[in-house]
């Protein structure tokens, strides 16, 4: 259906999903000099001490470690939050070999991928299929990776990307240590690119290894029953018009 290719790519999700060119779309290029400092943002919350992950899988357009998201033992606040969202599961953006892969980039610059951890708000919503298309249901915590030294977590997602059933991750790790953070109001940036997204893009990236990043690579976009073997990279969607939204910090 949708994919990154020329044929199905961004530059077409309009076709099947007209809400691509809407006035809330994500990722955007970020300028640090007109972002708007707000001092009615508070830092934000991130309690993952108690969050049990089921699986990673392989979804056709990147890797996913899904949680138990039946109570409110996983969650972030605070910041531009009014209510706890609750982590559902986060997966990985990336490029191919040594170019860039962040969706967000920085006046200008991508980064070599970008996790996001995606967090839904059970105060106000049944299930994650109903926040995911309101425009308040969501709130996805982007984090830039930049290559470098090994990640030393990351490796219990890169050792593992051939197994299906993995456990006890505390997503906790993937944190770079200070969590200062841009925010505005966005969209899925895959489709069905539902406006149903408050972004918390993290200033500082943590660094992972370029062997780290290659791992990411050994995935496939096809099933085993394909003829053709297309590796997984460049599964990211360009930045989008900012249509006069704010970028908050
Ligand atoms: N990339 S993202 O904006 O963080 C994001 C977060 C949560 C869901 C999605 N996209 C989807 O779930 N798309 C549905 C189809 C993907 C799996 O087949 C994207
Ligand atoms: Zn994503």
């Amino acid at each position: 259906r949708w994919g990154y290719g020329k044929e199905d790519g961004p530059s077409v999700w309009y076709k099947n999903y007209p809400v691509a060119e809407g006035s809330r779309q994500s990722p955007i290029d970020i300028v640090p000099n007109e972002a708007s400092r707000d001092r009615s943002l508070d830092p934000i919350i991130i309690n993952y001490d108690q969050c049990t992950s089921i699986n990673i899988s392989n979804n056709g357009h990147s890797v996913v470690v899904e949680f138990n998201d039946s109570d409110d033992r996983s969650v972030i606040k605070g910041g531009p939050l009014d209510n706890p969202y609750r982590l559902k599961q986060f997966h990985f953006h990336w490029g191919g070999k040594g170019c860039e892969g962040s969706e967000h980039t920085v006046s200008g610059t991508g980064f070599a991928s970008e996790l996001h951890l995606v967090h839904w708000n059970a105060v106000k919503y049944k299930t994650f299929g109903e926040a995911s298309t309101a425009p308040d249901g969501l709130a996805v915590l982007g984090i830039f990776l930049e290559t470098g030294d090994d990640h030393r977590w990351l490796h219990m997602i890169t050792d593992v990307l051939y197994m299906v059933k993995y456990k006890g991750f505390n997503p906790k790790c993937l944190l770079p240590s200070r969590l200062h953070y841009w925010t505005y109001l966005g969209s899925l940036t895959t489709p069905p690119l539902h406006e149903s997204v408050i972004w918390i893009v993290l200033k500082e990236p943590i660094e992972v290894s370029e062997k780290q990043l290659g791992m990411f690579r050994m995935l496939l976009f096809t099933g085993e029953e394909d003829d053709q073997r297309l590796r997984m990279e460049n599964n990211f969607r360009p930045p989008q018009p900012l249509k006069g939204r704010i970028v908050r910090e």
